[in-house]
């Protein structure tokens, strides 16, 4: 008998019919109030779940008793209880590598933005107020041979940091569990504390994951320690930084600016402070979204849950302790 998948994100007609090919699915096509109530109903029948972006605590696996696997069409996993995933044997799995070299384009994008006062400008030309050549108080930033901090020297700050040296001719310091020989000898990158790459980096990038490590690990005390010319860059997830603090670093001059694919809250409130300052470049947690990645990533994702339901194990699990070969 086939096993049952629940989907709580659309896939491509052609990884659709994939599944249907294995598997008896069930589309959620949305997580709205309609949507989530329709998961909880497909959740006791549930042997697979596939999606992003919802948070699936032990009060929704308990609805789920036959579940033997989650597909995360994410790299990130911090929507997931790891612990109690493997308390009860099931096989979790991401999607790391597809998505490295689109999110580092992101953050690229965001230096740049940033440094350069793209989108501010942009919005002044389209609001007629160009009126004549631009005079010092729109002049950015250069990007080119300023120093690229990285806090978090994996995939996405590998690749963030080939950007920056192999395009930018930057100077590159790093922050991480431990210091990266191979990445250091590729990349000429020094290792840093998190205090002295906070002091010495003019682009202090965010790229690490979400964990009770990292939360909050970006706050007032650190801010402080950043220098008035220096860029903020976040494109790994909103709690990593206390947001609160952020918004006072730049009402108060203490950094020149922000560029923010993530926040506390998302989709970010319309009332937030940021969104009132030009020196802020907010995105909306775009860092792979590219056609080309996330259909990638979708397709890692069913890999991952079909091998999973197979009884061999996925090429991304997340939590191997619950694998016995
Ligand atoms: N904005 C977006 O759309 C996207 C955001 N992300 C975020 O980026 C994160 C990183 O992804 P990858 O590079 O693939 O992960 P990765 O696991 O390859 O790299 C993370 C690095 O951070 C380091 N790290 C972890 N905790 C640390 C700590 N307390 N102090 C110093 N270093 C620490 C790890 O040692 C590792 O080198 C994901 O977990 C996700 O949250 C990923 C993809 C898209
Ligand atoms: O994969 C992730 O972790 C994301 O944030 C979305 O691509």
């Amino acid at each position: 008998m086939k096993k049952q998948v629940v989907l709580y994100k659309k896939l491509s007609a052609l990884l659709m019919a994939r599944l249907h090919e294995q598997a008896e699915v069930t589309l959620i096509e949305s997580l709205d109030a309609d949507g989530l109530a329709r998961l909880r109903d497909a959740l006791p029948r549930a042997h697979g779940l596939l999606g992003a972006s919802l948070k699936l605590d032990a009060e929704l696996l308990d609805l789920a008793p036959d579940l033997e696997a989650i597909a995360s069409v994410s790299v990130g996993v911090d929507n997931y209880d790891i612990d109690y995933l493997t308390e009860r044997r099931i096989l979790l799995s991401n999607t790391p590598d597809v998505l490295t070299e689109t999110t580092a384009d992101t953050g690229f994008a965001l230096i740049l933005a940033t440094a350069r006062r793209v989108v501010e400008l942009a919005n002044m030309v389209r609001a007629g107020q160009w009126s004549r050549n631009l005079g010092p108080a729109h002049f950015g930033s250069d990007v080119h041979g300023k120093t690229l901090g990285i806090i978090g020297m994996g995939r996405i700050g590998e690749a963030l940091a080939q950007r920056g040296h192999c395009g930018f001719g930057m100077p590159v310091i790093y922050h991480s569990h431990s210091p990266k020989p191979a990445v250091e000898q590729r990349f000429n990158a020094q290792y840093r504390s998190l205090g002295e790459l906070l002091q010495q980096a003019d682009f202090i990038c965010l790229t690490l994951p979400l964990t009770a490590e990292t939360e909050r690990l970006i706050g007032a005390e650190e801010f402080a320690l950043m220098r008035p010319q220096s860029i903020f860059i976040n494109i790994s997830r909103g709690k990593v930084v206390d947001e609160a603090a952020l918004i006072e670093a730049l009402g108060a001059g203490r950094i020149r600016a922000a560029g923010l694919d993530v926040f506390e809250r998302e989709p970010l409130n319309l009332d937030s402070p940021l969104l009132q300052m030009d020196n802020v470049v907010a995105t909306p947690h775009m860092g792979s979204a590219t056609h080309e990645t996330r259909e990638a990533m979708a397709r890692c994702a069913v890999d991952n849950l079909l091998a999973a339901l197979a009884g061999e194990r996925p090429a991304n699990l997340v939590n191997p302790s619950v694998w016995k070969d």
